[in-house]
């Protein structure tokens, strides 16, 4: 798995260093899907080996205590009428303020190492202010680099049984997976309102999820499109860990920490590797690109050295003072 655009510094920690680092959970999913009830869950189930941050800055309540809050440091009522934004607009420039101050989370993150397991982050309910955005990005690469780090994508079991919505769900999961490059785990959420089963069965084989469409019994642009997609699809599943659970009850929390072990692992065999890679290959072409520099320089040197004694030395003192400096 090929991974990582942001920056590259040859001063990031080792894999072993890594490797005994905390797992990063980043906790995406639509509007409503259960992100924060399901949070709620999962930090109870891990107590104190846990570290919550929320970065949703317009949420109004919390049924969890994070130990970092952007709605400390970003006033998001105030960047709506200061910066004269709508709603998502102002989530937005809200992360892009925070994304600002994140090297003080890093360092906050870093001093913790010893005593936590598990770093968990809440994402706002408009789920492309976070996936989408350049402070997005910024965050998800900060993290990555410094801890394993996965991405839980929420669905809502109870929506996602129809097909359209189940189809939604897994393209923008997709996409997620594919911008982010890191492991992702689906979280089938809300199973004790309705069972998870079926969307197993569609994403384990492409012939049942065709058979639910022809069962709407349309036979429309959209149903061609969500057959063609379901196909290309078919290989995005197969890389995806999944569980069922509910942030209601707490079932299949346990399921969920198994797959997210196995994603860890999956993060060190394909985006570190790979991140290792790059930073090397950057590390290989400094020091070719330096090399390439030498030689210009020494040839130049020499043309300099032609022409003086093609002129015959008649320039004087000055250019024979260069000369001597190069
Ligand atoms: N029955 C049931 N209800 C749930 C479950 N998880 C969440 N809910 C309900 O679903 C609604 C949305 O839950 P939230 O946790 O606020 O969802 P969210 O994804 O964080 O919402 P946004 O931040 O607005 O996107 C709430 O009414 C929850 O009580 C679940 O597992 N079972």
């Amino acid at each position: 798995m090929s991974s990582f655009t942001g920056p590259v510094s040859s001063s990031l920690p080792s894999e072993e260093i890594v490797r005994s680092r905390p797992t990063c959970h980043i906790i995406v999913g639509m509007a409503g899907s259960g992100k924060t009830t399901y949070m709620a869950q999962l930090t109870r189930h891990l107590g104190s080996e846990c570290y919550i941050i929320n970065l949703d800055p317009a949420v109004t309540h919390l049924p969890y205590t994070p130990s970092i809050d952007i709605r400390d440091t970003v006033d998001y009522k105030k960047v709506m009428s200061e910066y004269n934004l709508g709603p998502n607009g102002a989530i937005v420039t809200s992360l892009n303020l925070f994304s600002t101050k994140f090297d003080s989370v890093l360092k906050i993150l870093e001093s913790k190492t010893s005593t936590i397991k598990h770093i968990i982050i809440d994402t706002p309910g408009q789920i492309e202010s976070f996936t989408w955005s350049a402070s997005g990005t910024i965050i998800t690469s900060s993290l990555s680099l410094s801890f394993p780090t996965i991405m839980t994508y929420v669905c809502d079991t109870v929506r996602c049984c129809q097909v359209s919505t189940f189809m939604s769900n897994m393209l923008y999961a997709c996409s997620m997976m594919y911008r982010s490059r890191l492991p992702m785990v689906i979280a089938l959420n809300k199973i004790d309102l309705q069972s998870s089963k079926i969307i197993k069965e569609w994403m384990d084989d492409y012939s049942t999820f065709m058979d639910a469409m022809e069962c709407t019994g349309e036979e429309s642009y959209y149903n061609s499109l969500n057959r063609s997609l379901a196909m290309t699809l078919d290989k995005f599943y197969s890389t995806l860990k999944r569980c069922s659970v509910s942030g209601a009850t707490g079932e299949g929390v346990e399921e969920y920490l198994q797959c997210v072990d196995s994603a860890r692992s999956e993060f060190f065999e394909g985006f570190w590797k790979d991140m290792e890679t790059r930073r090397d290959e950057k590390i290989a072409k400094g020091e070719a690109v330096k090399k390439e520099s030498l030689k210009r320089l020494e040839k130049d040197i020499e043309d300099d050295k032609k022409l003086k004694s093609e002129d015959g030395g008649e320039k004087g003192e000055g250019v024979k003072g260069d000369d001597d400096g190069a």
